[in-house]
């Protein structure tokens, strides 16, 4: 089990906002996750876990600082986790796009070169994180996945690939379609390559199709949002949803765009929704 090295700490709301650094032997590197914990998490009273992943750009800071879970997550007694959207480093391959290599992982395992030598997100958020989490922190093994944006790809795709290691699933504004949008057609050609058979192990709208195992799945959209009709696609999970009886609840927002503010006003109800399921 890897070192955790710490790199800054508040206290938020009686709780405590920790950001940490430590080898990850999924992405043969550094990796980089922040965790909430709510007042009261102590050995004795292990919480649960909420995962959250980031979208394009971002780092593990985005969600913790403009999301304003932190209030909701210490009344429940809900613990909170952010990882970093991708290996980071001058070893790990990039490209000049914000939409590919660092800060664009999107929650896979690249099989292709120079990729796969350090993208193993999917590894690393199902289960080197969570083994970590459960090892270092006062925490059940009780999870819940969400995300945003490519990090609502990512939740779905790791709800509905390893639906044993969660109790539910939320997402704000996925990536619902990747295999048939611009954002996603040019990361798994370049993660996966150009067989596109493999692409559909990581398309959740493929995935919900011929899901075995159901989860609880919210998911909300603002109808403003900039990335809706190109990127977006929520119309092609509903579908889905509707013909394998999935269930899903899809929530449309007339006027909120793809920004925090969006996820700033539902995060409270992503909150409530996966500790009810966590805790039934
Ligand atoms: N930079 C890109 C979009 C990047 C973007 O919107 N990223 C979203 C996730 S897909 C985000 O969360 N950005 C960071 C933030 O708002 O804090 C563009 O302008 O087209």
């Amino acid at each position: 089990m890897s070192t955790l090295t710490l790199i800054s700490q508040n206290q938020c709301f009686g709780g405590w906002h920790r950001r940490f650094r430590h080898h990850s032997d999924s992405v043969n590197g550094d990796m980089t996750f922040a965790v909430f914990l709510p007042p009261g998490c102590q050995p004795e009273t292990p919480m649960p876990v909420l995962y959250w992943l980031s979208g394009l750009t971002c780092t593990d800071e985005n969600f913790m600082q403009k999301a304003g879970a932190m209030r909701t997550a210490a009344e429940l007694g809900l613990v909170l986790v952010a990882p970093d959207t991708s290996p980071r480093g001058s070893d790990v391959a990039d490209d000049a796009d914000y939409d590919l290599g660092q800060g664009a992982g999107f929650y896979l395992n690249a099989t292709q070169a120079p990729w796969s030598q350090h993208y193993r997100m999917f590894d690393y958020v199902t289960e080197e994180l969570p083994a970590l989490i459960e090892s270092q922190f006062p925490v059940t093994n009780l999870r819940s996945v969400s995300g945003h944006s490519m990090g609502g790809h990512g939740a779905l795709v790791c709800g509905l690939k390893q639906p044993e290691r969660y109790r539910s699933i939320s997402a704000f504004s996925p990536i619902s379609h990747p295999r048939q949008c611009p954002w996603g057609e040019k990361a798994f050609r370049h993660y996966l390559g150009d067989d596109q058979d493999s692409w559909k192990e990581w398309d959740s709208t493929e995935l919900m199709s011929r899901a075995s195992i159901t989860l609880p799945t919210l998911v909300d959209q603002g109808l403003a949002d900039e990335f809706l009709q190109q990127q977006l696609q929520p119309q092609h999970l509903q579908q889905a949803a509707d013909m394998r009886g999935y269930p899903l609840t899809l929530r449309q927002h007339p006027g909120y765009d793809h920004s925090y503010y969006f996820i700033a006003s539902f995060i409270e109800e992503h909150l409530r929704f996966h500790y009810q399921h966590l805790m039934a």
